[in-house]
């Protein structure tokens, strides 16, 4: 393997849309746009670097294991992938939301949680939620999802949610209030530690491009 090529993971829609411009402060142009091309693994204009679509999940696993060099992935993921043999150097404050748990607007959480009630919770993000729940002493029974979390409370599957939430707006129309924020969210930048030394001269000027135009 060169020395010389680099592979960044990137997954759809909005972490792809957000590091464009970190890319171009670093000279980097993609070529072919995921959302029009069935393509996933689109050139740039720098015929040693290459972009790979991956579901936004599956990011930390492409860099953990070699097969991408770097890649961007949000904190919830990290969390939730545990982020081993990743090195994860930058913020680069882009996709940014917050973790909360919601509940239907006439559930009184607080009381709830006072009385010692055991809670079903669906979620996504079973690690963040276990620890939330456990640094809290609140009982709960954690039901794992994989998307549209604000459906389950309105039909009986659980009581509550922890899932992500940035202007309000799903929550608002399923009648689901915000109870707690668990943590801020964003998207960072992660490395593969082996391609970290041997890659250093190439990825070095990337890596400093995108922490200077990530600044908030
Ligand atoms: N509404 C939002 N506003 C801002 N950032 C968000 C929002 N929803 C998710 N994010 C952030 O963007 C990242 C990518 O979200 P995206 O919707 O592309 O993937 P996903 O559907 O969560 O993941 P997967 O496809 O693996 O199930 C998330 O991991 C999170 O950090
Ligand atoms: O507070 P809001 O702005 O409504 O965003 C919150 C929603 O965004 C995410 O979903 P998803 O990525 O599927 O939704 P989106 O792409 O429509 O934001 C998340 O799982 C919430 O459902």
């Amino acid at each position: 393997m060169s020395t010389r090529q680099l592979t960044l993971a990137l997954s759809k829609g909005r972490i792809f849309e957000e590091t464009m411009p970190l890319l171009q402060a670093a000279g980097i142009t993609v070529t072919e746009n995921p959302e029009t091309s069935r393509k996933l693994i689109l050139p740039t204009n720098d015929a040693d670097l290459r972009v790979i679509i991956v579901r936004a999940s599956d990011v930390p696993t492409y860099v953990e294991y070699g097969a991408a060099d770097f890649g961007v992935a949000g904190k919830d993921v990290l969390l939730e992938h545990g982020g081993e043999g990743l090195y994860q150097p930058i913020d680069l404050n882009i996709a940014k939301c917050r973790m909360s748990v919601a509940v239907p607007a006439d559930f009184d959480y607080a009381s709830a949680v006072r009385q010692g009630a055991r809670l079903r919770v669906a979620t996504k993000y079973t690690q963040i939620a276990r620890q939330h729940f456990a640094s809290k002493g609140v009982h709960v029974d954690l039901i794992k999802l994989y998307g549209s979390m604000e459906l389950a409370p309105l039909v009986g599957l659980s009581d509550a949610i922890v899932d992500l939430v940035s202007t309000g707006s799903t929550l608002r129309a399923n009648r689901l209030v915000e109870v707690e924020r668990i943590m801020d969210i964003s998207s960072r930048l992660v490395v593969n530690k082996a391609a970290l030394k041997l890659k250093r001269e190439r990825l070095q000027p990337i890596l400093d491009a995108f922490a200077k135009a990530s600044n908030p």
